[in-house]
């Protein structure tokens, strides 16, 4: 009896379609498992399409300048100026970030996204016939605008900046140019910083990587004009600029992992900070009068009027130019990196006291929040607020001078309501402010039997 021999047993098959090696041009086999060419083509067009609905996610849905301002609204008075020009700002540079993940996605040629629009039937990768010709506009890299804040303190630049992080969903640092070091001084040096990024990010490396840093009191690390002479380094300026410049320009920073969690016991992360928009913001006291010396104006024939110097010296602050700022002590490099300069202005005593009531957490809603949760109406009255204002407005620290004027004014009774049970209601009038008396208490518990409360002691 002759043997009938399957021919087709000993053959291997793919595990994913069933065909044997001889119905396909190649079957790759593992131990104890088998895949075809057409399967892993297969496979990869699936990758590739994931790939790129993931990079669409990462995408920003971007809000619109004005969509920008108006949510600024609800947060921060006045600055009109400087909120429209951060607007546009941040718009750009979040657009710039989607642009780029489409021009990568083009270049890599996943599927939909052929530069020119055609299927590309080159294996997935665009030929590329541009060497001489110049890069279609697509292929053009838009450098990143970081941004300059100018405007004495307690005005809403720190502020501004944790409100753009907050409309962008992004992770927000902010410090202190003036506790920044170089590598290897004592202090903080420059990649600590890029460290609590990526920390606001829970360790997200992809979203650190779109974050803004707020960095104040950058007038602080100016150079010290006409001091160029001395021997040993300075320390806090100029190698501070120099360190900066680098991670604001857009570098791959290692970044130590210390503090989240170890990616696979590495010591350190790459964090590419291209993406990273640096605002920083000084008051730069002085500028205006190298402005003032710029534009040749006399002391006396521009502030005269010495009521308006104050305006006066907003309206020269607005002509600032790169020279002024080089002259004031900044790297002409640095200047470069931060294209988009802006304003804030003083706040007037009437947007100090909208300061106080107006925002969606505006400090006096804060208080009255706390106050409730003790079953007590805070109230203040109307001259209350003016006082309030008044007071922080001859401090001369912005609107950060107001919360420590409430709590100075509310300290006693925010020590005593706890306890004070029969009280619902506390009235803080401009005498309570100025401290000629204490806040009046209320009581509804013992109401008079005209039905009006009953002040208790
Ligand atoms: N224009 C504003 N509108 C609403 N609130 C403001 C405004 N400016 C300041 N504030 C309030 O005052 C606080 C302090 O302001 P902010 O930290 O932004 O000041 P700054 O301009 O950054 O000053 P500095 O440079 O001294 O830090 C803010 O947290 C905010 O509550
Ligand atoms: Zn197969």
């Amino acid at each position: 009896m002759g043997r009938v021999v399957n021919y087709n047993e000993g053959l291997f098959r793919c595990d994913f379609c069933g065909k044997n090696e001889k119905q396909v041009r190649k079957l790759i086999k593992g131990p104890s498992s088998a895949i075809c060419d057409e399967c892993i083509a297969l496979c990869v067009q699936i990758l590739d399409e994931e790939k790129a609905e993931d990079i669409h996610e990462e995408s920003f849905a971007l809000p619109t300048p004005s969509q920008i301002v108006r949510y600024l609204n609800h947060f921060v008075i006045g600055q009109e100026a400087a909120k429209r020009t951060l607007a546009v700002a941040v718009y750009n540079h979040y657009k710039r970030i989607n642009m780029e993940q489409e021009r990568v996605l083009s270049r890599s040629g996943v599927k939909g996204h052929s530069s020119d629009g055609t299927p590309d039937n080159t294996g997935g990768y665009d030929v590329d016939h541009t060497d001489l010709q110049p890069p279609a506009l697509d292929q053009v890299e838009v450098d990143k605008s970081n941004i300059l804040l100018l405007g004495p303190t307690g005005v809403g630049k720190t502020y501004l900046a944790q409100s753009l992080a907050r409309i962008m969903n992004v992770p927000f640092v902010m410090t202190d140019a003036t506790s920044l070091t170089e590598a290897g001084y004592v202090g903080d040096d420059v990649e600590t910083v890029l460290q609590r990024l990526v920390q606001a990010a829970d360790g997200d490396l992809q979203k650190a990587q779109h974050g803004i840093i707020y960095i104040d009191e950058i007038d602080k690390i100016a150079r010290k004009s006409g001091q160029n002479t001395s021997i040993t380094r300075d320390v806090s300026g100029e190698g501070v600029q120099q360190a900066l410049l680098r991670i604001i320009e857009g570098t791959i920073a290692k970044v130590p992992v210390d503090g989240y969690r170890k990616q696979r016991d590495q010591e350190s992360v790459q964090l590419d900070t291209k993406g990273i928009l640096f605002i920083c913001g000084g008051a730069f006291v002085g500028l205006e009068d190298i402005i003032q010396q710029r534009l040749g104006l006399h002391e006396s024939g521009f502030s005269a009027v010495r009521q308006h110097q104050q305006v006066d010296k907003e309206r020269l602050l607005q002509q600032v130019n790169a020279d002024d700022l080089e002259n004031f002590g900044l790297l002409p490099e640095f200047i470069g990196r931060l294209p988009v300069v802006t304003t804030l202005n003083k706040l007037n005593t009437m947007q100090l006291k909208q300061v106080l009531v107006e925002p969606d957490n505006a400090l006096v809603k804060q208080y009255q929040k706390m106050f409730l949760d003790d079953g007590v109406d805070l109230v203040f009255t109307d001259a209350g607020l003016d006082r309030i204002s008044q007071q922080a407005m001859s401090a001369g620290v912005g609107a950060r001078g107001l919360r420590s004027i409430i709590e100075k004014t509310l300290e006693k009774t925010m020590f005593e309501i706890p306890e004070l049970n029969e009280v619902d209601r506390v009235v803080v009038d401009d005498q309570a402010v100025d401290g000629l008396r204490p806040p009046q208490y209320f009581s509804t518990a013992g109401r008079d039997s005209d039905g009006t409360r009953r002040q208790v002691a």
